[in-house]
């Protein structure tokens, strides 16, 4: 029996997709901005997400979204979560999770102390947190570059919400990572590909084993 609750990022085909699953994923994320290398679009995710078992989360992730882009994702793809992996205010998570009426999980980028008490100013207006490293300065993404932060930092931290583990966990960290931190649910991106944007279905399989 699978204790900790396994997302894989970025995923953008169907071969991918049946991996993922197979190996036991219980969250596939869907990458809506346009610089990743994992971007699909809202056609391509609605042909993706016919894919997905039911009982799988298909997770939208969006970088600060206007309405429009996210009328459009949700208009045309059956997204069953909404990532919000920008600066989004709590104002602003509050006010697409309303409008949505979907369940809405805020990133919070963590480099210091100081980031770890940011996630409390979300606790009454999302329905679950990813902490996720903070971008390296200068990086083209605000999210997966694979780049793990101290989880030390979260020693001893209780949230009442559900809450993720995210920032370069690979099958040989996932582990320690779960141990240090307590993280029942843990997502990555680029530490289960081959190539940027190319899932191995080996690497997905080697990291939900890890995970346990
Ligand atoms: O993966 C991306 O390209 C990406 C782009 C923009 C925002 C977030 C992105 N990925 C998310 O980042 C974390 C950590 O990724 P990694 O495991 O370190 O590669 C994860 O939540 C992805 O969903």
């Amino acid at each position: 029996m699978k204790r900790t609750s396994v997302k894989i990022c970025g995923l953008t085909q169907a071969d991918q997709i049946a991996a993922a699953v197979e190996a036991g994923a219980r969250y596939l994320g869907f990458n809506f901005f346009p610089k990743s290398p994992r971007y699909v679009d809202p056609e391509t995710c609605a042909h993706l997400a016919a894919e997905v078992p039911p009982g799988v989360a298909k997770v939208a992730l969006v970088v600060n979204p206007d309405d429009a882009l996210l009328d459009e994702i949700i208009g045309t793809a059956p997204i069953d979560m909404i990532q919000l992996h920008g600066q989004e205010s709590p104002e602003r998570v509050a006010e697409i999770r309303a409008r949505y009426g979907l369940p809405v999980m805020k990133v919070v980028g963590v480099a210091g102390p100081d980031d770890v008490a940011k996630l409390d100013d979300y606790s009454d207006v999302a329905d679950q947190i990813l902490v996720d490293a903070k971008a390296p300065k200068g990086a083209e993404l605000p999210g997966g570059n694979g780049v793990p932060f101290d989880w030390t930092l979260l020693q001893g931290r209780h949230w009442t919400l559900p809450w993720m583990l995210a920032g370069g966990l690979t099958p040989a960290n996932v582990a320690l990572a779960i141990r240090l931190t307590g993280a029942r649910q843990v997502d990555t991106a680029s530490g289960v590909e081959s190539a940027p944007g190319v899932k191995d279905p080996d690497l997905m399989r080697a990291f939900i084993e890890a995970a346990g």
